[in-house]
């Protein structure tokens, strides 16, 4: 990452075209600088988290494999870890990957997919938070689990069966215990570090017909608080509102889910510094 010392400043966040002068400075700091975001990712998220990552600016490396881990994290600017494709020879890989990046005080991102389905991935995902994970990011279902660090009844495998207004006090209950800021996705995406509530109404809904959608912002969450790291609740509320932002502006080109994906990858590139501030809807709750 180029100009490693250089953060962007902290915005003022007073009124909503504040926030959206927000997201576009750490927009700008993300193609600036390029942040090398590793994922130890799903894989059927290994392409559009890639994508996203690249078209933003970042720079992605799907490197995973526990011989590599100790040479590799610590280079890099942050790690994001998801459970979406878990098995037994993932866990010591996620678990040496997030001691590797909070020894060098990179932040990581973990993104708990499913983590209902069953007792083997509900105790990965809470092992992993002992780690301390910078930005926890979930759909509703999720993070009501994850919160109560229980599985819940009716949840369905990757999607949410959940508002995600639902789950915004277990959102600030799980930051509480885990020292992470996290943000629950949906119709209105919600990121909290505890005390304070961010919401963010970019988005359409057919970006839940695109597989791993959730996925890919997360990751994009990991390369902007690679950039803004000590301000992680702001750079989470920023990922989500441009990627969100990009996929209203592909949804005016796009046919169907296939297409929305192609547009939104390509605005995620094009977005200027005029679009962004006029459309980013992001404001604080409480
Ligand atoms: N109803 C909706 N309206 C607008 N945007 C939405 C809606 N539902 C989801 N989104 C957006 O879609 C993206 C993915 O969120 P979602 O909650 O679907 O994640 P997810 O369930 O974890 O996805 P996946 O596991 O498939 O990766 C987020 O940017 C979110 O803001
Ligand atoms: C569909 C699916 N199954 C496991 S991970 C994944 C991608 C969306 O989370
Ligand atoms: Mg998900």
């Amino acid at each position: 990452m180029e100009e490693k010392d250089a953060t962007p400043p902290k915005p003022s966040t007073d009124t909503s075209s504040d926030w959206a002068r927000m997201a576009w400075t750490h927009l700008d700091a993300v193609r600036r600088r390029a942040p090398l975001v590793q994922c130890i990712t799903n894989l059927v998220s290994m392409d559009i988290a890639a994508n996203v990552l690249l078209a933003s600016g970042a720079s992605p490396a799907m490197i995973h494999s526990i011989h590599e881990i100790p040479d590799f994290t610590p280079k890099v600017d942050a790690l994001y870890i998801n459970i979406g494709t878990l098995s037994a020879e993932w866990v010591p890989a996620m678990e040496m990957g997030a001691k590797a990046a909070i020894e060098v005080n990179r932040p990581w991102v973990l993104d708990p997919v499913a983590v209902s389905v069953s007792s083997y991935r509900m105790e990965a995902c809470l092992k992993l938070i002992l780690q301390k994970p910078t930005v926890i990011r979930g759909n509703a279902s999720e993070i009501l689990a994850l919160s109560s660090a229980r599985r819940i009844s009716g949840a369905k495998g990757a999607d949410s069966d959940h508002e995600s207004i639902d789950a915004l006090d277990a959102a600030k209950s799980l930051a509480k215990s885990s020292g992470a800021v996290v943000a629950v996705s949906g119709a209105v995406d919600f990121i909290t570090d505890g005390d304070r509530v961010i919401s963010c109404s970019n988005g359409v809904q057919m970006m839940q017909k695109i597989t791993a959608t959730g996925c890919a912002v997360t990751a994009l969450i990991a390369a902007f608080v690679a950039v803004d790291p000590w301000n992680a609740l702001q750079a989470t509320a920023s990922a989500l509102s441009v990627f969100g932002l990009a996929g209203e502006l592909g949804m005016e080109m796009a046919n169907g889910p296939a297409s929305l994906r192609m547009h939104m990858v390509d605005w995620l590139c094009r977005l200027d510094e005029g679009t962004v501030t006029a459309r980013v809807r992001l404001s604080c709750r409480s």
